[in-house]
């Protein structure tokens, strides 16, 4: 996932962004690299050297230290962004649960077609299915609305979302992928049957405990890769804890 980059050095995340072009290349479909920065240079730097290694888009989170007070603020600070790989394909990825900026996307969105040329839509990972409803209406035909609160997916499919991208799709994401094709058939009980088993799993493990460290651990348990520990200040999450939410997993998803 996207987040997580902000915990990285800078050249760590071009070596990341490297590495996920060259291994993804004919295995996946697209690799978008979040270059969001508290330092907007950073986050040009970041976009420029995107371009280079021949990514399919850039996304970008809001800074979160100093906080732009208004959509303007933000939309100018993507705009910037973008102005540094402006022939590739480009994303606001709203996160408020971890940004802490709260401006509505669909506010960012006003107007943002004419200040970026290359915009191409937004991964909204917030709760508010108004705000993202909005978005939907004002998004036009060429546009990505990727929604990533996993356990309200098929809402906003409902609404409009013509993607998903989140932390549990990458141990369920074959469940999702279901889910997506009986909507789009029009099979809702069937959707809503993984919905409701999403959830129920999501359910217990926010009971016993669920971040990015958990989900980290959890991809190590399910996958068999060793992914090495979560960095600071994120928590390292026991073997055993993981284990638990991968039966619960086994047992809902049987
Ligand atoms: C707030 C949050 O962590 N949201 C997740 C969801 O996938 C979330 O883990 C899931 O819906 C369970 O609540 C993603 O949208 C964001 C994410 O994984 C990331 O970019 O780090």
């Amino acid at each position: 996932t996207t987040g997580e980059s902000m915990s990285l050095s800078v050249e760590e995340r071009k070596k990341l962004a490297e590495e996920w072009c060259k291994r993804g290349h004919g295995k996946l479909e697209q690799v978008i690299v979040h270059v969001g920065s508290m330092s907007v240079k950073e986050s040009k730097e970041l976009a420029r050297h995107a371009a280079e290694i021949g990514v399919d888009g850039i996304a970008v989170i809001s800074p979160s230290f100093f906080k732009p007070k208004t959509a303007g603020a933000l939309r100018t600070f993507l705009q910037e962004v973008a102005s540094a790989a402006p022939n590739l394909p480009f994303y606001f990825y709203h996160l408020p649960a971890f940004t802490g900026v709260n401006i509505p996307a669909r506010d960012v969105l006003e107007g943002i077609e004419q200040l970026i040329p290359s915009f191409r839509g937004v991964k909204f990972s917030g709760n508010d299915l108004m705000d993202f409803g909005l978005c939907a209406s004002y998004s036009q035909p060429s546009w990505s609305l990727l929604y990533g609160v996993d356990e309200q997916l098929l809402s906003a499919l409902v609404i409009g979302a013509n993607g998903a991208v989140g932390s549990t799709y990458n141990y369920v994401g074959c469940h999702i992928k279901n889910l997506m094709s009986a909507f789009e058939n029009g099979d809702l009980v069937q959707a809503k049957a993984i919905q409701f088993k999403l959830q129920e799993l999501l359910k217990y493990a926010v009971q016993v405990g669920f971040d990015v460290g958990v989900n980290k651990q959890l991809m190590s348990e399910i996958s068999g890769l060793t992914l090495g520990p979560p960095r600071l200040p994120v928590e390292p999450c026991s073997s055993a804890h993981a284990q638990s939410i991968k039966q619960k997993l086994i047992s809902i998803f049987a």
